[in-house]
């Protein structure tokens, strides 16, 4: 079978990536040095540990397993940390990628499939966000994808390494069956925040600043489901295994949820209160990120069809209740 080298495997996304890949008929092999992974999500294929700064172990996975093609997880992702230390993001994910790159190149391994972010864009608002929009981002994860997007270029005009690049808006939500589910240890993304709070795991939410320009003063973000998120990957793999051209595409849904909006439809769902308190805004947050794409659409054919605010949290909160990986 065909074999996919998974960075990140062992974490949110790129599990769900795994699960997806092994249904189509591929075997993920997971690399990933489990520093916000865990190995118990590895389930679909085999696991590499390493660190992509070790260019040799990198090196070996690629001499052991052949892949077709990279799904490039792996990173440190989160906007509020890369404040406070920037050059670890720099070293890490960009030092990493390169790394990943001059690999691949030399294994003769020519597919690339790159996790970005919305967040390379910046706050742009009142600005529909589409694959043509000003990258300017205002925070050190979104500047360190910007720079792994041009590494892409360079090496695409340098040694022929095909690309796709997927900007993604805020993913959520889980595997349906919930065998893999968002697991972030400390956990710092909204919705597993909101779910903590409902049930008692935290005292309650704090809402990251109330004097946003926006309707009820909290930020807008665009929010996706993980599984029509990995589900797009499969479809940029095919795009590059039929020959086309490196392409980049947004993945949102152009529909935008305010904080206090997100809160609320947790609210209905679990039929319950969402504990909460006022604070103030968090350093590198932008006002609205919504994408205004529909490139992947028409051009993957993508359908996010489990991609709405109710059917996200229901999914993330059947996760919240399992035994999750037991940590
Ligand atoms: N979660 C979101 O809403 C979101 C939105 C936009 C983009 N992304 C991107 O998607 C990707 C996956 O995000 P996630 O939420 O699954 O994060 P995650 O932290 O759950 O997964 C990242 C994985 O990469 C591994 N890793 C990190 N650095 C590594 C290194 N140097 N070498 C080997 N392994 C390493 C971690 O151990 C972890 O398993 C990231 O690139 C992130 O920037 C996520
Ligand atoms: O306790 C909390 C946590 C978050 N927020 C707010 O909720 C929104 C969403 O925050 P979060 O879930 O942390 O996501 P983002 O900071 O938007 O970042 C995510 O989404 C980006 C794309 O927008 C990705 O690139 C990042 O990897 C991913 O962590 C933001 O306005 C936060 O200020 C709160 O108010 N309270």
């Amino acid at each position: 079978m065909t074999k996919i080298l998974v960075t990140g495997g062992a974490g949110y996304i790129g599990a769900h990536a795994c699960k997806v890949l092994a249904r189509e008929g591929y075997t993920p092999v997971t690399f990933d040095n489990l520093s916000t992974g865990w190995e118990q999500a590895v389930k679909f294929g085999p696991f590499e540990k390493g660190d992509l700064l070790d260019r040799a172990r990198v090196d070996e996975v690629f001499a052991k397993h052949k892949p077709e093609a990279v799904m490039h997880f792996a990173a440190l992702s989160q906007v509020g940390e890369s404040m406070q230390v920037p050059g670890w993001y720099w070293r890490s994910n960009v030092g990493g990628a390169a790394n990943l790159c001059e690999a691949a190149v030399e294994a003769g391994c020519g597919k690339f499939i790159f996790s970005s972010t919305c967040a390379t864009y910046g706050d742009q608002d009142g600005v529909v966000l589409d694959e043509h929009s000003k990258q300017m981002p205002i925070n050190a994860y979104g500047a360190s994808k910007r720079a792994i997007e041009d590494i892409l270029e360079n090496f695409e005009a340098a040694c022929g390494l095909k690309h796709v690049i997927f900007r993604y808006f805020n993913v959520a939500g889980g595997d349906e069956e919930a065998e893999v589910g968002e697991c972030h240890r400390p956990e710092t993304h909204l919705i597993p925040l909101v779910l903590d709070a409902i049930d008692g795991r935290r005292p309650k939410l704090t809402i990251f600043g109330t004097d946003y320009d926006t309707p009820d003063g909290t930020c807008i973000r665009d929010y996706v489901h993980v599984m029509d998120l990995v589900e797009a990957h499969v479809l940029g793999l095919k795009w590059l295994e039929s020959g086309k051209d490196s392409r980049d595409f947004n993945l949102g849904t152009g529909s935008g949820f305010s904080v206090r909006e997100v809160m609320d439809a947790a609210g209905v769902v679990t039929n319950r209160t969402v504990p909460y308190e006022e604070g103030p805004r968090r350093a590198g947050d932008a006002t609205r990120l919504v994408s205004g794409s529909s490139r992947a659409m028409d051009e993957l054919g993508w359908k996010p069809h489990r991609s709405n605010m109710p059917q996200m949290i229901e999914d993330a909160w059947r996760w919240h209740q399992s035994e999750g990986y037991g940590v």
